[in-house]
């Protein structure tokens, strides 16, 4: 296959995984080489892909895959548990072999994390923490980039009303500080500047709305500016993410999921890619879920997948 290739897991069958990771191949299969781990009873008919015995195998025009088995046929927008444990063994053998050295880098397809905990007591709440678990980082980033804007949540997948006791100063800390060196070297900014937002209306507005912005957020950015990193903020999060606010800084913090993503899959739903930043590998996925209001009518796009492609590939060079 000439240069070493990414390795792409399969995500949940029953959503668009399989059908974009069929049209990523075809659209750039030979610009970014990629063997997708699956079963490949679950590709769509008329599918031209090949069983590789391995990531060494010669190219050719076909999909490679490295067949991993499922319990279950996968109906289009019916994600079945039955499949839990395969959509993991797909991720945990992408891991082993970007660990390794045999892949470049891993992309994961899209998962359903209800019907994983439901079928195979997954215990985690996404891709994130799981890659984090198997490669034994304490702490990992989400990142989510696109062209037009970068943003980061400092906490992830937790209900709304846990995130001000999830919020710590050392979560905090941990997030800007990995996120600060992963664009200077994955992005190659040589100076990025950080915008964090407030957690509470208006930046807590004095501490009249809420003072985790005052007390919680404003004394890490201190100490982390008197390091020299260029960090704004905390910044009211409804005014920071309009063209102006967006070209004063190279990334966002953000204190919450939905802070964060909102206005990126607003901005660039279909070239948006979600990165993890502090693993000992490289892992990009689309920013996107597994759609299955669309699954099996090949009208799924792309685009987002193939960015996830590109960026794995430079990065992992
Ligand atoms: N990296 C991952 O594993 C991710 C998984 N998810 C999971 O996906 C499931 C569904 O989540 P939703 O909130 O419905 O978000 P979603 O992204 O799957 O779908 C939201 C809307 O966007 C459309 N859409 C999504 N991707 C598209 C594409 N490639 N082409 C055209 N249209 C597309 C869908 O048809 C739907 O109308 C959930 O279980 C969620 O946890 C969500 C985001 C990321
Ligand atoms: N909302 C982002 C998302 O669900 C992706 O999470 P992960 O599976 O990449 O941890």
């Amino acid at each position: 296959m000439g240069e070493r290739p990414l390795v792409m897991s399969c995500g949940d069958p029953s959503g668009i995984g399989p059908e974009i990771a069929v049209k990523a191949w075809e659209a750039i299969g030979r610009e970014c080489p990629f063997v997708w781990l699956g079963d490949p009873k679950h590709l769509p008919d008329g599918c031209d892909f090949r069983v590789v015995p391995d990531l060494t195998a010669p190219a050719s025009g076909a999909l490679p895959v490295l067949p991993v088995s499922f319990a279950a046929a996968a109906h289009a927008g019916q994600p079945d548990p039955a499949n839990a444990a395969g959509v993991i063994e797909a991720v945990r053998r992408g891991v082993e072999l970007v660990q390794s050295g045999a892949a470049r880098g891993l992309v994961t397809c899209p998962i359903h994390k209800a019907a994983l905990k439901a079928g195979a007591g997954f215990g985690f709440p996404g891709h994130t923490e799981y890659l984090a678990h198997l490669a034994g980082m304490k702490r990992v980033v989400m990142m989510l980039a696109s062209d037009t804007l970068r943003v980061v949540p400092v906490t992830i997948h937790i209900p709304l009303s846990d995130v001000p006791r999830a919020l710590t100063a050392d979560a905090l800390e941990d997030t800007i500080r990995i996120t600060h060196a992963a664009l200077i070297r994955d992005f190659e900014i040589a100076h990025p500047r950080i915008a964090v937002a407030g957690l509470n209306p208006h930046a807590g507005e004095d501490g009249t709305m809420g003072h985790e912005d005052g007390t919680l957020i404003a004394p890490v950015l201190e100490r982390l500016r008197a390091e020299g990193i260029d960090l704004r903020g905390p910044l009211p999060a409804d005014t920071m993410f309009h063209a102006p606010a967006r070209a004063r800084y190279d990334a966002a913090v953000c204190m919450y999921h939905d802070q964060a993503l909102i206005p990126i899959k607003t901005l660039a739903f279909d070239e948006g890619v979600n990165v993890t930043l502090g693993l000992p590998f490289v892992r990009t996925s689309p920013d996107h879920g597994t759609a299955y209001d669309i699954a099996g009518q090949g009208v799924a796009r792309p685009d987002s997948l193939i960015a996830a492609l590109r960026m794995a590939w430079n990065m992992g060079a």
